[in-house]
Parts: C-alpha cells; sequence; structure tokens
C-alpha cells in the first residue's frame, strides 16, 4: 500500500487538516502533497483527496483533480463554513464522492468547518437584509465557531476513520 495525502486549500484550512491527518495516521508509505505539486499518480494505489467547499462543492481546482483519478482507493475529507452535519454539508460530501465513485473504490469521507475568509464575511454583511447571504445572528455565530476549525480533535477524528479503512 502506498498513500498520497493531497488536498487543495484557499486559506489554509485543508491544508492543515490534510497535515493532521498525515501526523495522526500512523501509517508507512504516505505521502503528503498539495493538489499543484502532485504529477504522476502511478505510485499510489490509495489517495486521501480533501477540497474546500464552493458553492456547495469541492473547488474548482480539486473538481478538475478528482474527475481524472481512475482506479484508486479513494477517502475524501472538507471543510466548510456551514455545519458539517447540516444537508449544505452532507451534499458537499455527496457532490465530491460523485467525482471519484464510478471508476474508483470509496473508503470512506470526512468534513468539518473551516474559518470562512473574513473578506468573504466582509462581502456578506454588505447584502440587505432578506437577500439569501445577508448576515443574520445566526450566521455570525457560525462563523465564529468555523473560526475553530479545523482543531486537533477535527484532525484525530478523520486520521483514526481513514486508518480503520485503509
Ligand atoms: C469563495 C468562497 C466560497 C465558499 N462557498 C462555501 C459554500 O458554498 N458552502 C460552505 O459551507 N462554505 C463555503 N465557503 C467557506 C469555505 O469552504 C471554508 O471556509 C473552507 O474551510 C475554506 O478552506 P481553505 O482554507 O482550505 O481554503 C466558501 C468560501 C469562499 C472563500
Amino acid at each position: 500500500m502506498k498513500l498520497l495525502i493531497t488536498y487543495s486549500s484557499k486559506t489554509g484550512n485543508t491544508k492543515r487538516l490534510a497535515e493532521g491527518i498525515y501526523k495522526n495516521i500512523q501509517l508507512e508509505n504516505v505521502d503528503l502533497k498539495a493538489i499543484s505539486e502532485v504529477e504522476d499518480l502511478n505510485a499510489y494505489d490509495t489517495l486521501l483527496v480533501g477540497y474546500w467547499v464552493d458553492k456547495g462543492g469541492p473547488n474548482d481546482e480539486a473538481a478538475e483533480f478528482m474527475k481524472g483519478i481512475e482506479g484508486k482507493r479513494v477517502g475524501i475529507f472538507a471543510t466548510l463554513g456551514a455545519y458539517p452535519d447540516s444537508q449544505h454539508g452532507w451534499d458537499s460530501l455527496l457532490r465530491g464522492e460523485d467525482l471519484v465513485k464510478e471508476k474508483n473504490t470509496i473508503l470512506g469521507k470526512y468534513i468539518c468547518q473551516g474559518a470562512v475568509d473574513e473578506r468573504l464575511i466582509e462581502v456578506f454583511k454588505k447584502f440587505e437584509p432578506g437577500n439569501p447571504h445577508a448576515i443574520t445572528p445566526e450566521k455570525l455565530k457560525r462563523y465564529e465557531i468555523a473560526k475553530q476549525h479545523p482543531n486537533e480533535a477535527d484532525m484525530l477524528s478523520a486520521a483514526i476513520m481513514f486508518r480503520e479503512r485503509i
């Protein structure tokens, strides 16, 4: 077994989750690389692929990469601003799984929150009340909670789940 943990990350959350999985998975023959650094998948039979949720699914770089994976054992991990146990969280993971499930064996999937870019929150604050993107007290609370993730517990949970299935 040779494992590649690879990820796409805009503001660092998914990168930190990937690094945490790498640190905690306690397996041999594991490489960690950003998707942009991956040149050849032939050396690997197992992949853990991470993305950040953009518009309810994998970000573009990760989606392109995932569409090209064939004949591997694949685990999926992701970070998002919404709550991971929401319908949106679940749908965001399923949209990632859909990109790889036909041509690969799915090992499992994991999603947790990640701090939302402050610049995006500032944009949301400019929307008028009633606009679907407008800020509400509930959303501000969710962004505050998101700031605490991914944390050590998230990283450990993901690593243990994948380790058991690899
Ligand atoms: C342009 C943009 C679009 C986003 N879209 C969503 C979304 O559709 N759903 C969601 O839950 N979070 C969304 N988020 C929040 C990110 O998925 C979240 O903060 C994630 O942890 C960022 O990961 P990164 O630091 O690895 O880039 C969005 C963030 C940005 C900047």
